[in-house]
C-alpha cells in the first residue's frame, strides 16, 4: 500500500511515526508546503526503520507528483485553532488550502481513498468531495473515532472499568454539537445507566464535547496530535486489511438519516474500498433533532465555502 500524508505538522508527523512503528504500508510519502520539512522528517523516520524493524520506503517532498498512484491519502494540512478560537473560525483559510490540495489529488492520484483531518472537519470533507468529484465512498473524515475514544476514556476513568469493555459511538458534527449516543453506551453489554446517574453521564458528554478545546487551551497555539493520529490508525488499518470495522466517519450523506448534501459523522463500515456502507441507526427523537440541527448549521457554513 502507498500512503501519502499531506501536511506534516503535528498530526501528520505523529501519524507518520505510528505508521513506521507499525510497519503498516510499503511506501510512505510526506508532503508539506514548508521547504525541507517533509524531507527532514522523512529522513529522520527512515533512520528509525532499523530500530523498529520497519522496511517502509519513506519519501518527503514538496511536489504533488510524488503522491501519484497512492492507495490512500490523509490530508492533515492547514491551520489549527488557537486558544479562544472555534474550529469554524478556520473555515475560509483552510477551505482554500483544501481546495488546492484536492485539485492536486485529482490531478496526480484521482483513484485514491482520501481521509480528511483538517478542521472544520465536516466542511473540509465536503469541500474535498465536491472538488474531487469522485464516488463518495472514496472520501471520508476522521473525527467520530477520536470523539468516541475521548468519551470512552472519560467513562473508563469515571467507572474504573477497562476502556476495552466500553462500547459507544459519537456521531454528528465534529463541533460542540457532536452527539455522543448515551443510549447506545455499554460496559460489556450492560447499559451505562446502570452505573452512572443521568446527570453524571451528561457531564461526561459535555466533557467529551470540550475535550479538543481543553488540549488547545493548555497548548495555547496548537491542538491535539497523539489521539488524532491513533484514531487515524484505526481507519487506515481497516482500509489496508479490509477489516470492515464499524467506525464513525464524516461522510457525504445522500438521504441517510433523512439528510442530503452535507457531510456529518455517521457509523460506517470501512474496508479496502473506503466506505462500504453507512449504518442507519434508529435514533431517539432527541438525537434525530440534534442531527437535523447539525445539518442546518453545516449547510449555512457551506454557503461561506461557495466563493472559495
Ligand atoms: N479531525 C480531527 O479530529 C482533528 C483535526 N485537526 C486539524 O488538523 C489540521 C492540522 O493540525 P496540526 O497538524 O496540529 O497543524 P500544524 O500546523 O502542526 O500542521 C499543519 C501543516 O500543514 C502544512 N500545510 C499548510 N498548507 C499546506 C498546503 N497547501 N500543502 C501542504 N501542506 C500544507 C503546514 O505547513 C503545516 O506543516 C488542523 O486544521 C487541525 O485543526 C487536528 C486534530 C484533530
Ligand atoms: O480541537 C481542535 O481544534 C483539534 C480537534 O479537532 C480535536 O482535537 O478534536
Amino acid at each position: 500500500m502507498k500512503l501519502s500524508v499531506i501536511g506534516t505538522g503535528s498530526v501528520g508527523s505523529s501519524l507518520a511515526q505510528r505508521v513506521i512503528d507499525g510497519n503498516l504500508v510499503d511506501e510512505l510519502v510526506l508532503v508539506d508546503k514548508i521547504k525541507g520539512l517533509a524531507k527532514g522528517y522523512s529522513l529522520d523516520l527512515e533512520h528509525s526503520t532499523p530500530l523498529c524493524e520497519s522496511n517502509i520506503d519513506v519519501r518527503g517532498s514538496k511536489s504533488y507528483e510524488d503522491i501519484s498512484n497512492s492507495d490512500l491519502i490523509v490530508i492533515t494540512a492547514g491551520a489549527g485553532r488557537k486558544e479562544g478560537m472555534d474550529r469554524s473560525d478556520l473555515l475560509k483559510q483552510n477551505g482554500k488550502i483544501i481546495k488546492s490540495i484536492s485539485s492536486k489529488i485529482n490531478e496526480f492520484s484521482p483513484n485514491s481513498i482520501v481521509v480528511v483531518v483538517t478542521n472544520p472537519l465536516d466542511l473540509m470533507v465536503y469541500k474535498t468531495y465536491k472538488t474531487m468529484d469522485v464516488k463518495r465512498n472514496k472520501v471520508m473524515g476522521m473525527a467520530g473515532s477520536l470523539d468516541s475514544a475521548r468519551f470512552k476514556y472519560l467513562l473508563a476513568k469515571e467507572t474504573g472499568f477497562s476502556p476495552k469493555d466500553i462500547q459507544t459511538l459519537v456521531i454528528g458534527p465534529h463541533s460542540n454539537k457532536m452527539i455522543p449516543l448515551k443510549k447506545r453506551t455499554y460496559i460489556r453489554g450492560i447499559p451505562i445507566q446502570e452505573f452512572l446517574s443521568k446527570g453524571r453521564i451528561n457531564e461526561l458528554v459535555n466533557a467529551t464535547k470540550k475535550a479538543g478545546e481543553r488540549v488547545v487551551n493548555y497548548l495555547g497555539d496548537g491542538s491535539a496530535k497523539y489521539a488524532p493520529s491513533s484514531a487515524l490508525l484505526e481507519i487506515i488499518k481497516s482500509i489496508k486489511f479490509n477489516e470492515n470495522r464499524l467506525i464513525p466517519v464524516s461522510f457525504y450523506l445522500n438521504g441517510e438519516y433523512d439528510i442530503k448534501d452535507v457531510c456529518l459523522g455517521v457509523p460506517a463500515i470501512i474496508g479496502s474500498n473506503g466506505v462500504k456502507e453507512v449504518i442507519e441507526l434508529d435514533l431517539a427523537d432527541e438525537e434525530m433533532e440534534q442531527m437535523k440541527e447539525a445539518e442546518k448549521e453545516v449547510k449555512d457554513q457551506i454557503e461561506n465555502l461557495k466563493d472559495i
